[in-house]
């Protein structure tokens, strides 16, 4: 049997299975009593299928769409265009200037002489009376008006099917229809001949108990329907940052409106169609849209932002033009609500042990058919009468056949594969409340079996909570806590340095100081980044003020494969320079001066070069995280289409900082490690820094490795394979050196893997490891798409839960399995044989 199901059932994997496997082995299943039921919860492959054709022709929609334009641009160069465009009344009178399906043609032809005619993304956000600085206002009637004409950014869904479509659906299924054809015809004949009630009895026995199975089955389907439906909610939860009124805000995609203003940076979903306003390094992905994987540059060439895409690299503000059922997103998720998801092995395997017991039922069930009828006409040609037939022996061999369809009904056991389904969806349900949501059935199932778990470090082992609290600048270092108040710090450094310590903090960030709704000041951004800025205000520095003085000239966002990021700004006494932080070694490395301690810029020799790597070391040995911040001034000459210069910078300081370990995480790694599951560090932080805290945590130990990526992407296949059992840690690594380390564990090792991330370049890890897990808060929705399970609190804990139900559901499996087998085999023989007996009486 085991070759059997390998043979046949064998090749569909837990993730990322071929639509043709998973079409071959549902045609295998072809005893099927209802087939609605036993592909219950399983994808709708055709549904898919129309999905894929939406996007091939998406596809070819925007390709001709960008041809035509840019042909259009040539010609209209030059030409002074008038728009002769007049919205219909009903906007004008609710207050603006265009309609719906104007704005949705413009974005979704990528229609740039619609653009120019209409004035481009400057008098676009006027005629939807708002503003590309403050957005729109957000007093109750203008929204309200703003959703009547333009609609909500929702989906149509499918309604929610109720009980009795659910009954209906029980009802179609072959055995017990013709089961209900023999208790009619049983009750017919019966009453006819018996008369009624004692003719009856056989009959209603029957009825009873299909209704009985009906109603049990109807009633734990529609309870799973309800089920998976909340998850589906709880999966679509997405806010995003948007300005309103002037003010910064979290809203939900389902809130938003055209005229809002959207921020957008890397690794998020673009919520709605709408229109490029500023931004940087904008590459944008569409390959959910069209099936090209080849990312997009936006800017202000080519502003067009389609709903669903992903942000790739950089980060915009985009100003929304079109929403919900408007947006080419919309009719493919509409087409795809009811999607389902694909077979867990462990189903197709079940499917496969309930097909061959099916097989087996049906011949047994041929077979009890012919004895009985053999036993019958053997006892006519005794009697001699076996010319003459009666009503009686006509009920008796419907009841032979009854007996036959009661055996097919016994011995499949449909129950099977729809059991996994059943105690997986407990699982996630289970798993729901203890803050682990399941994306993919067959996770919860995987990660029972799961013996290794890369983990990165910032933000799952580490509380995320990011301060400086160690600096070093003009080759001093000094402690730094809120009690240590500012002036304490900066008599102690030249002034000039704290001027230009701060110009490059506020302006080299990803991330933002802004007035929140309750007029707060609420800094936005990334742990690190808020952290720096953090530390910056605690030196009193004014961040608009900062950012009124200079202009950004050309921003390149951090990612994590350069480990640094830059921006170049115009200053106020004129010429250009360049800001740059980043990994400590890798900008150290870029440095060729330094701010003294008088605060001087003096050429960095080999002694102070050697101090401030010291320093770096120092500060990551006790586990902070260390960044070098430096700046380098280019003169009056930069274009933006220039890189960034790669050396000769100024070294402004070191800062490390603290991200305290999360409580209860040495307690779960020592749970992981007690129970066979090795887990490992990787991450793209200083080697010393993620020493410092595998240590703590009980990660590294003493005969463990740990190894820089660098240094990991050097080796050959046969150090590897000496390499990676012993490895613990690996730290500076870039997205690609996890996959390979995934990859590795995966086929040379045959270990089943769990992979943590939580940034855009962790994708590729998550996606080839065997179950993923992202991180519900500080995951970008790349990483979360991406991902099987999402960590709803960040906790590495967590994680040890998810494994703990993965077991459990295999151990529930596996007894159920036993249980029902049991039952079919004994019914089986008991059925069959009491037949026989009676047959050969
Ligand atoms: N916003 C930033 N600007 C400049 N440099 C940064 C920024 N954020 C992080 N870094 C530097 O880049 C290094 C690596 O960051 P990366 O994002 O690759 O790792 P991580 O995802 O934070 O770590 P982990 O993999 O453990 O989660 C950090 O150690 C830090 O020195
Ligand atoms: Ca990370």
């Amino acid at each position: 049997m085991e070759s059997y199901l390998n043979e046949n059932f064998g090749d569909v994997k837990p993730k990322n299975s071929s639509e043709e496997t998973l079409q071959r082995w549902r045609k295998l299943c072809w005893i099927v009593k209802n087939r609605k039921r036993r592909f219950r919860f399983t994808a709708n492959l055709s549904k898919r299928f129309e999905a894929e054709a939406i996007r091939r022709s998406n596809q070819e929609k925007f390709r001709v769409a960008v041809l035509v334009s840019q042909a259009a641009l040539q010609f209209i160069n030059g030409l002074n265009l008038s728009s002769d465009y007049d919205a219909p009344e009903d906007v004008k009178a609710a207050g603006f200037q265009i309609c719906a399906d104007e704005l949705g043609s413009i974005v979704e032809g990528r229609d740039v002489k619609k653009l120019k005619i209409h004035g481009g993304v400057e008098n676009i956000a006027a005629m939807l009376s708002t503003s590309i600085i403050n957005g729109i206002p957000t007093s109750e009637h203008i929204i309200n008006e703003r959703k009547r004409i333009y609609g909500i950014n929702k989906f149509t869904e499918t309604p929610a099917r109720g009980f009795w479509v659910f009954v209906w659906e029980a009802l179609q299924d072959t055995t017990l229809m013709i089961l209900a054809i023999c208790a009619f015809v049983s009750l017919a004949v019966g009453i006819t001949v018996e008369g009624w009630p004692k003719g009856a009895y056989d009959g209603l026995g029957i009825v009873l108990s299909i209704l009985l199975v009906v109603f049990v089955t109807a009633t734990s389907d529609y309870k799973q329907s309800l089920q998976f439906r909340d998850l589906d909610k709880e999966k679509k939860k997405i806010m995003v940052q948007v300005t309103r009124d002037g003010l910064r805000q979290k809203v939900s995609i389902f809130d938003l409106l055209p005229g809002d203003l959207v921020h957008l940076a890397i690794g998020d979903q673009v919520p709605a169609d709408g229109l490029f306003i500023s931004g940087f390094s904008v590459l944008i992905n569409e390959s959910c849209l069209t099936g090209e994987c080849e990312p997009v540059n936006v800017n202000a060439a080519n502003p067009f932002l389609l709903s669903g895409t992903k942000v790739q690299d950089g980060s915009c503000k985009m100003l929304i033009t079109t929403v919900g059922m408007r947006t080419q997103w919309g009719k493919l998720m509409a087409t795809l609500s009811e999607g389902g998801d694909d077979e867990t092995p462990l189903q197709v395997k079940l499917n496969g042990v309930a097909t061959i017991i099916g097989k087996i039922g049906l011949y047994f069930a041929i077979v009890t058919f012919a004895v009985l009828v053999q036993g019958l006409f053997s006892r006519k040609i005794q009697e001699g009468t076996h010319w003459i037939w009666s009503g009686d022996d006509a009920m008796e061999m419907l009841e032979f056949f009854a007996i036959a369809v009661t055996i097919i009904v016994v011995a499949v056991p449909e129950g099977l594969p729809l059991a996994v389904t059943l105690s997986l969806a407990f699982a996630m349900k289970k798993m729901m409340k203890d803050k682990a949501l399941v994306r993919h059935l067959a996770a919860c199932e995987t990660m029972g079996s799961s013996t290794n778990i890369c983990s990165d470090k910032t933000g799952t082992l580490t509380s995320n909570h990011m301060t400086v609290v160690k600096t070093c600048i003009c080759e001093e270092i000094k402690e730094v806590s809120s009690s240590n108040k500012s002036y304490n710090f900066r008599s102690a450094v030249p002034e000039s340095a704290v001027k230009i310590l701060l110009q490059s903090i506020f302006n080299n960030t990803g991330g933002e100081v802004v007035n929140s709704k309750e007029n707060k000041i609420e800094i936005l951004g990334t742990p690190t980044e808020t952290a720096l800025l953090e530390f910056a205000l605690l030196l009193g520095g004014d961040f608009q003020a900062e950012r009124q003085a200079s202009t950004i000239v050309k921003v390149e966002p951090f990612n994590s494969a350069k480990k640094r990021m830059g921006v170049v700004i115009e200053l106020p006494e004129g010429g250009f320079r360049v800001h740059s932080k980043g990994a400590s070694e890798i900008i150290l490395a870029a440095c060729d001066k330094v701010i003294d301690s008088n605060g001087d810029v003096v050429p960095l020799d080999e002694r102070s070069t050697n101090h401030l790597k010291n320093i770096i070391e120092l500060f990551a040995s006790e586990a902070l995280r260390t960044l070098c911040l430096a700046y380098m001034d280019i003169g009056t000459e930069f274009s933006v289409d220039s890189a960034l210069p790669l050396k000769g910078y100024t070294c402004i300081g070191i800062v490390g900082i603290k991200d305290p370990v999360r409580p209860g995480v040495k307690e779960s790694v020592a749970i992981c490690r007690s129970a066979g599951i090795t887990v490992r560090m990787v991450t793209g932080d200083n080697i010393n820094t993620a020493k410092a805290i595998a240590r703590e945590i009980g990660i590294l130990t003493d005969n463990g490795i740990a190894i820089e990526g660098p240094e990991f992407r050097e080796k050959s296949e046969e150090e590897l394979h000496e390499l990676i059992p012993k490895m613990q840690v690996m730290a500076r690594s870039s997205p690609m050196d996890k996959h390979t380390l995934v990859k590795h564990l995966r086929t040379t090792f045959g270990e089943v893997v769990a992979v943590t991330g939580d940034g855009t370049n962790d994708a590729p890890a998550l996606h080839e490891a065997d179950i993923g897990l992202a991180m519900g808060i500080a995951g970008t929705e790349v990483a979360k798409e991406s991902a099987d399970v999402i960590i709803l609190d960040d906790n590495f804990s967590t994680i040890v839960t998810v494994a703990k139900w993965g077991r459990s559901v295999y151990i529930n499996i596996q007894k159920f399995v036993q249980f029902q087998l049991t039952v079919n085999v004994v019914a089986l023989i008991v059925n069959f044989s009491s037949a026989c007996l009676t047959g050969f009486q």
